[in-house]
């Protein structure tokens, strides 16, 4: 492994060359003259050479402004006092009051022990100036350096709408060492790692400082792109004779049929997956993602039909993820994409325990209700309420195989017939298809087939992408309250 930047270096490494250009004023400190506490304070600046746990200030990333903050863990274990949180809290506000987007690298022992319950209550401070941050719909953006614990792990290192994290960092809330001390034992050793954060879905990336560059280009490409003044292409042609429901059926359950993934691979550009709820959960059935679709960005939460069906079904963590993904659109004014592509929810005791139906029902009512313009791309299966839980948008888009219904035919047959043998007929007659959907204000546009996605994947991806962009560009034209107007009237009036 690379040795581990401070948080100069480490600056560096991230901005763009000779573009830092440092905020920070001399600290006050709290330490009375001839303290022990002063005197640690001076030989850590001497140690050092940096004044305070943390610096501040503003440079380039890819040639865009940012604002940055940063722990350094050698000055008193990057803690946190009175004087550190004043320098953050001015950098914060400041971010927020130039409309910058805001990284943050936390490396900490968490509220300097020095400065005891005062210095303890500044996370609150720091909390407030990074929410009002948010609140104005300004990106944050978060890399956890080794080692972030304490009050700075349960504040603004856990605030970010795109986390990622330094491999093999330990990060974790009380610090192992003060754990062994006060219980006795050792603290298991894999828990409080970033590789293992991210395998529950508490972090969306381990990577590098230079791979951490990189993270922050791509996912500001897409959270900072403008919304406005977008130029919206020619209207994508409409798909040819429709297809007999079974056949679509069928064809939609390809194996090679392109899937979520295939779509932001050929379709997309500046893709950032993201990872979990943040909450201890992730679900591989679900992914979620920044992407752009040509000039639309968006946050992408799409079902992967495969890794459904490699072992992953879709469960209430994955619609806890998909929630995340309209917060995330709500809180930054991004357009949302969800893409349905499901044999049908996890049936099984730990989803029906776990919340599903009632996930499902909030994702719905989340969904429906949200501020930020939606378009739902029906990719290929659309079974059951999984699927209905990413359906409600300003526009629905169809694949022309793609299809929808209250559960697998399979399954309304036997609820009809006790056999499964009628789910051909019983698709016919529940106008599951494209067409059926169109006609029936379910769908508003068909995208071609040619004559399946899965003979011509790259065309099909690009052909969605088009569409996409051009039905995002269109709402962001269309004034947000207008748009939910629009989107509440034509649920209201479904089948009336
Ligand atoms: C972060 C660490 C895992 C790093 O371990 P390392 O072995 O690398 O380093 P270390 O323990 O030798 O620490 C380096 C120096 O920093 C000091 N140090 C560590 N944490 C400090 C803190 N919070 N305030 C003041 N000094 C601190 C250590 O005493 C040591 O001083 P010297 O070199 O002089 O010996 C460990 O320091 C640790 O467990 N710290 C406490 C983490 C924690 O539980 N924080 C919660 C605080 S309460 C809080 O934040 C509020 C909340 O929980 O909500």
């Amino acid at each position: 492994m690379t040795s581990r930047p401070d948080a100069r270096a480490l600056i560096v490494r991230v901005l763009d060359a000779h573009s830092w250009k440092p905020w920070d004023e001399p600290p006050l400190d709290r330490a009375a003259p001839g303290s022990q506490y002063a005197e640690e304070l001076a030989a850590a600046r001497a140690a050092t050479g940096y004044d305070e746990a943390v610096i501040t200030g503003e440079g380039t990333l890819d040639g865009r402004r940012v604002a940055v903050v940063a722990c350094e863990f050698s000055f008193l274990a990057g803690s946190i006092g009175v004087a550190a949180t004043e320098r953050l809290v001015r950098a914060v506000e400041r971010a927020t009051a130039e409309g910058l987007p805001l990284l943050a690298a936390p490396a900490s022992g968490g509220t300097r022990m020095q400065e005891g319950a005062l210095a303890f209550a500044q996370m609150v401070k720091i909390t407030v100036a990074v929410t009002r941050h948010r609140d104005a719909g300004l990106p944050y953006v978060v890399y956890l350096r080794h080692p972030t614990t304490g009050g700075v792990f349960a504040s603004w290192g856990s605030l970010g709408h795109v986390t990622a994290a330094e491999p093999g960092a330990l990060i974790g809330f009380l610090g192992p060492r003060v754990y062994e001390s006060l219980y006795g034992y050792p603290f298991p050793e894999d828990v409080q790692v970033a590789e293992n954060l991210y395998a529950h879905g508490l972090v969306d990336a381990v990577v590098s400082a230079e791979d951490a560059r990189e993270i922050a280009i791509r996912a500001l490409a897409v959270l900072c792109a403008p919304r406005r003044g977008l130029v919206r292409g020619p209207e994508p042609e409409d798909a040819g004779e429709p297809a007999e429901a079974w056949e679509a059926i069928m064809r939609s359950r390809r194996d090679d049929r392109p899937g979520v993934r295939s779509l932001l691979k050929l379709g997309a550009d500046d893709v950032t997956p993201l990872n979990g709820t943040g909450t201890g959960e992730h679900e591989p059935g679900l992914m979620l993602a920044l992407a752009r679709f040509g000039a639309a960005p968006a946050v992408v939460l799409g079902q992967d039909r495969r890794r459904q069906r490699a072992g992953a079904p879709l469960g209430p963590a994955g619609l806890r993820v998909a929630r995340r993904g309209m917060r995330l659109a709500s809180e930054l004014g991004l357009p949302l994409v969800t893409v349905i592509d499901t044999a049908g929810a996890a049936l099984s005791k730990a989803a029906e325990e776990g919340g599903l139906a009632a996930e499902i029902a909030r994702s719905l009512a989340d969904l429906v209700m949200l501020d930020a313009p939606t378009v739902c791309l029906l990719l290929g299966e659309g079974a059951g309420g999984a699927a209905l839980a990413l359906l409600p948008a300003d526009r629905v888009v169809c694949a022309q195989h793609g299809w929808l219904s209250p559960l697998p035919p399979e399954g309304a047959s036997a609820i009809l017939y006790r056999t499964v043998d009628f789910a051909p007929e019983i698709a016919r007659s529940q106008g599951v298809r494209a067409a059926d959907l169109l006609r029936d204000g379910i769908v508003d546009r068909i995208v071609p087939e040619r004559p399946d996605a899965a003979y011509e994947p790259e065309a099909f991806c690009r052909r969605v992408a088009r569409t996409l962009e051009y039905e995002i560009i269109g709402l962001l034209d269309t004034p947000a309250p207008e748009r939910l107007a629009a989107r509440l009237e034509r649920y209201r009036s479904l089948g009336s």
